[in-house]
């Protein structure tokens, strides 16, 4: 170590040198990738989860995320402890999605949900997505749920029979079945309390099930690749706004009352089923038939004062979701509003936007005490009056006829009955039958919330249903067929006779038909761009510069009759204006959008990103930033320009024939963007670029201007042979440089000015 104790500018130059090496070698091992290799992917397959996985394998996986497997599917690595757990995700096969288009045609705007043939329809073609098979775990679930539903609702009529026996044992002094009777009672407890935690288990089950299995739809049909790009369509032509509510909250929340529904439902009828044969029993034809009755008119009653939960449940979850999106604006736009200091003016937005919503909830609560208050003075009063009036009938005939019958047998024969049994005997009945009526008093309010869970459901369904309609029916991007040319391989960008236009609604609706077409931006635009040949696109702000390239990538479809020729989109790759940064490491920002198995599998080494980085002067940033691995919030962590020359840096990884720069380097400095600009035309990339710079006009041979006047007009023109754009270039400096002396010159000649004026007055 004396080596490194003396300061290196001290050290001999021979024992400098092996030293430099050293520290080099250490730098550079420090920012090589820890490597994992086609080796490592193999080994994390093996990875078996009994088995304890290595530091390496867990940091492997880490980095992974996903295994690609033979048949489509995905094997998604969950580290946990020092074990990797493997979770297999099949895709939705397009072949699903298509044949599940039909069961989603569009419902008006208008519509307004209610529980009707809309909502069962819905309802259906929901459950088609949720219930894929009756072989499905779900399906299992619901059976499980449902055997244990109707096994409460039997124990439940035990338990009521068993209360009535160890009554009829008390009243009458029988200890000995008194204490068989608790005995029975402790054992059905088990079963009880067993089925009950089972019941809640399975509903929570059900319900994050069936979450699942409609967030991996969802995801499957949102993020769905050209020719659909729902996710990025479904706001402008499909016209849904705030979609992060109905995919989170709303599939949540539809599932949570869809499992809670179920169970409210079945239970409650089984219990009405069951009770009601039993207390027939005891209540004979007449009692059940008033029985019948007074389930009607409670029905009727309540039906007239339900509120039309569906809609207000449908409100409410669009304000909730307004409300979120304001939250997320302010945390994804902090900075911005932080310069400004206009913490107040968001205030008022968020406030605004909560109290919209909590006024709609009050209101919901406020509706909500008529009809609590009218349902439990109907449920629990109204219900228990008339089973008190029930019970009493054949209690009180049974009586009148036994006075009856001891007053004509009076006289005949001695009293052989113990009137003890015969007390006992009634009060058994009356026991049991007030417990199975409180419990019908319950099933039937069970019954009447569920219908007011019913409307709410209606409600979340309909938004659902919007989602999922609106995703499958929007139809797919018009193709933008491959030219590249058989006979010489060359590839090339075409367009002809393009109308370029904001798309409009992909659906217009009933009631808001004949909406104007916007004028289109760009008209009539057509030209040919061979590889190897360079477009700069320029125009003033907001005349359509952007929207050439949206028609370039394949965003938006070309209007009129025009035609799009490109190659595939592999071989076009576009760097937006505003940076994007993904989640993940260092690493994952310049791969984009590639994965890191797909890294991997490239066969891309380490010493080529580094050299990709230092194309776009970002060769300090592995250094700086901990490491290829080190994750971070890279928007908020990497400058503008940094943000910039990263979109640059992918890509010089991706190498696309084609490059669409959409004013991506426009905070990047001037030389380091000539470097860059040089740098991909030395690797053979055809560049289209849009900007205002006239400095970026030399890397290009072709110059299309966007007019702006309003009419859609443009030219196109050549910009002459790469000599003759550095001339122009050269003149342009020479000018400059004379225009940044005009100052000097104006400033010498305002001194010799006020020299002269000076003289004269002497
Ligand atoms: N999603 C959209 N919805 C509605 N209007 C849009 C949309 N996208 C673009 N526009 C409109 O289309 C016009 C052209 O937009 P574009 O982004 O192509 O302009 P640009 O020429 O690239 O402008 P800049 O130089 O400012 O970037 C603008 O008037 C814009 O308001």
């Amino acid at each position: 170590m004396p080596l490194l104790s003396r300061p290196l500018h001290n050290l001999p130059q021979a024992s400098r040198k092996p030293l430099l090496i050293l520290i080099a070698t250490i730098l550079l091992f420090r920012y090589r990738i820890v490597s994992v290799p086609q080796a490592a992917i193999e080994r994390l397959r093996d990875v078996a989860l009994r088995k304890r996985a290595s530091p390496q394998e867990i940091q492997d996986a880490l980095q992974q995320v996903y295994l690609d497997e033979p048949d489509g599917s995905k094997t998604l690595l969950v580290p946990s402890g020092d074990r990797i757990s493997k979770v297999n995700i099949q895709p939705t096969s397009p072949q699903t999605l298509a044949s599940n288009t039909p069961h989603f045609p569009l419902i008006p705007p208008s519509h307004k949900p209610n529980v009707d043939k809309t909502f069962l329809r819905q309802l259906t073609a929901i459950l088609r997505i949720v219930f894929p098979s009756l072989k499905s775990k779900e399906f299992g679930i619901v059976i499980l749920h449902s055997f244990f539903l109707v096994l409460r609702t039997v124990l439940s009529v035990g338990v009521a029979k068993l209360d009535g026996r160890i009554v009829r044992d008390l009243v009458s002094a029988n200890g000995k079945g008194f204490a068989k009777g608790l005995g029975l009672w402790f054992l059905l407890a088990i079963p009880s309390t067993y089925t009950n935690s089972m019941i809640r288990h399975l509903q929570s089950s059900l319900s994050l099930n069936m979450r699942t299995r409609l967030t991996r739809y969802t995801h499957d049909l949102y993020l769905s690749a050209f020719p659909y790009l729902r996710y990025y369509r479904v706001g402008l032509e499909g016209g849904l706004e705030g979609v992060d509510q109905y995919i989170t909250s709303d599939i949540a929340s539809f599932c949570d009352s869809l499992a809670g529904l179920y169970g409210n439902i079945l239970k409650p009828s089984f219990d009405l089923l069951l009770f009601t044969l039993q207390l027939s029993r005891s209540l004979g034809y007449r009692g059940t038939a008033l029985l019948f009755i007074n389930y009607y008119v409670t029905a009727s009653i309540l039906r007239a004062v339900t509120p039309a939960f569906g809609r207000l449940a449908a409100v409410e979850a669009r304000l909730e979701g307004e409300y979120r999106m304001g939250v997320g604006r302010v945390g994804r736009e902090g900075e911005e509003i932080a310069f400004y200091d206009g913490g107040k003016r968001e205030w008022s937005i968020l406030r605004r936007a909560y109290l919209r919503l909590i006024k709609h909830v009050n209101s919901i609560y406020k509706i909500r005490i008529a009809y609590e208050w009218t349902e439990d003075y109907v449920i629990k009063y109204l219900w228990s009056a008339a089973g008190y009036g029930l019970i009493s009938i054949p209690v009180l005939l049974h009586r009148s006829r036994d006075v009856g019958v001891q007053t004509r047998q009076r006289s005949e024969r001695a009293e052989d009955e113990r009137p003890d049994d015969a007390v006992a005997s009634r009060t058994e009945d009356y026991i049991s039958s007030r417990r199975l009526l409180l419990s019908l008093a319950d099933a039937g309010g069970r019954l009447m919330y569920a219908y007011k869970d019913l409307s709410e459901l209606a409600g979340i369904t309909t938004r659902l249903y919007t989602l999922l309609s609106t995703l499958h029916n929007l139809p797919p991007l018009p193709p933008t067929s491959s030219p590249t040319n058989t006979t010489t391989t060359e590839s090339f960008i075409s367009l002809s006779h393009v109308d370029v236009g904001i798309p409009p609604l992909a659906f217009s609706s009933p009631s808001s038909p004949g909406i104007e077409k916007d004028a289109p931006l760009v008209k009539d635009l057509t030209l040919t761009l061979h590889a190897g040949e360079h477009l700069m696109i320029t125009g003033s702000n907001g005349v359509g510069k952007t929207a050439v390239a949206r028609v370039l990538a394949g965003l938006w479809a070309a209007q009129g009759d025009g035609r799009v020729l490109r190659p595939g989109r592999k071989d076009v790759f576009v760097v937006p204006q505003r940076a994007y940064m993904v989640v993940g490491s260092l690493l994952d920002q310049i791969i984009y959008p590639h994965s890191y198995t797909q890294f991997v599998e490239s066969g891309k080494k380490e010493e080529e990103l580094m050299e990709i980085l230092r194309a776009v002067h970002l060769e300090y940033l592995p250094a700086r930033e901990g490491g290829w691995f080190t994750r971070k919030e890279w928007r908020d962590v990497l400058s503008g320009g940094e943000k910039q020359r990263m979109g640059m840096a992918r890509v010089f990884y991706h190498m696309p024939k084609f490059a669409v720069l959409d004013e991506c380097t426009s905070a990047v400095s001037s030389d380091v963007e000539g470097r860059m600009y040089e740098h991909a035309k030395s690797l053979g990339i055809t560049l289209i670029t849009i900007s205002l710079r006239p400095s970026l006009m030399k890397y290009h041979t072709q110059l299309l201007t966007l007019k702006g006047d309003g009419t859609g007009g443009w030219t196109l023109s050549r910009l002459g042979t790469a000599e003759e754009r550095m001339g122009i270039d050269r003149e342009i400096l020479m000018l400059e440089t004379k225009l940044s002396e005009v100052a000097a010159v104006e400033k010498r000649v305002k001194e010799l000015d006020k020299l002269l004026s000076a003289r004269e007055i002497m």
